[in-house]
């Protein structure tokens, strides 16, 4: 960040990835030739759009094309999470195997659960069509208010927030971070969720109090998390969730394969190029 405000004085141009802050001090420090920065990201929540807006800056970002591998690598996370992956090829590889036994490593089954999602996009439909074939029974979400082009796709019903808390197996968190998603995901949510229950975040590790999430994971409020994102990043490796068995983390990698990050830059460069040239962008943020 030091450094990009050293280098961004006089820029017409920004093309950021989600670590970036583009906020007034650096909008300040790039000066009145900015036109455009677009973001290799779907989330914008490090892009201060008022201040974009305020400037007359557009902004470009890359929604779409993301879409299948971060679904994909939520339920991979999902899965490695209720069926305990991690601590079973621990205990394999570290002499923790002994003889079969009837309940060990034992974790929970997507056939006949509710699966809830948190915010109802373009990702958690995706989820949603990838659980599908587990024989799920029932998909639900809550979003600020019912989306039923989206939710038609998969047959989810829309509840309250209580009721996705309390009726959830798995709970999916989709949701994009705004200053009403901050922290919602508490002790207000996990204390009414289900003792079998399964959290996953691949949006943003803002959106979930930590210290609450700890203290319902080591108490057994619910029974795992998996985590792709978290506050900080990275989160250092002394923090109390990495001592929980029943918390998976993972770095940040939802998007993470070749295809996706490369259709990911080449639209981000094309928004930046299209914006630098005054033309219709491929994905422009609307401010
Ligand atoms: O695009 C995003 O917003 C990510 O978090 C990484 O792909």
């Amino acid at each position: 960040q030091v450094e990009l405000l050293k280098k961004v004085k006089g820029c017409d141009g920004i093309l950021c990835v989600l670590t970036e802050k583009i906020d007034a001090q650096l909008l300040e420090a790039a000066g009145p030739n900015l036109k455009v920065v677009s973001t290799m990201s779907v989330g914008f929540d490090h892009l201060s759009l008022d201040e974009l807006k305020k400037r007359g800056i557009r902004v470009g970002y890359t929604p779409d094309v993301l879409t299948d591998c971060v679904a994909e690598l939520t339920v991979a996370l999902l899965l490695a999470t209720s069926r305990r992956l991690i601590e079973a090829t621990h205990e394999a590889k570290t002499g923790g195997w002994g003889t079969w036994r009837t309940l060990w490593l034992c974790g929970h089954e997507l056939a006949n659960s509710t699966v809830g999602i948190l915010g109802l996009g373009r990702i958690g439909v995706a989820i949603a069509e990838r659980l599908k074939p587990f024989k799920v029974k029932k998909f639900i979400y809550t979003d600020v208010a019912p989306r039923p082009e989206l939710a038609n796709m998969i047959e989810a019903e829309y509840v309250s927030f209580d009721e996705l808390a309390k009726q959830s197996d798995f709970l999916a968190v989709c949701c994009a971070l705004t200053p009403e998603t901050h922290g919602i995901c508490n002790w207000n949510l996990f204390s009414k969720m289900k003792k079998n229950a399964i959290f996953i975040n691949t949006s943003r590790g803002g959106v979930v109090n930590q210290e609450d999430l700890y203290e319902a994971l080591s108490t057994g409020l619910i029974a795992g998390a998996g985590l792709d994102v978290t506050t900080p990043e990275p989160l250092p490796t002394h923090h109390p969730l990495f001592t929980l068995k029943n918390c998976v983390i993972l770095p940040h990698i939802a998007s993470a394969s070749y295809t996706t990050r490369n259709a990911m830059s080449a639209l981000a460069a094309n928004n930046l190029l299209a914006g630098l040239r005054g033309e219709p962008m491929p994905k422009e943020l609307k401010l």
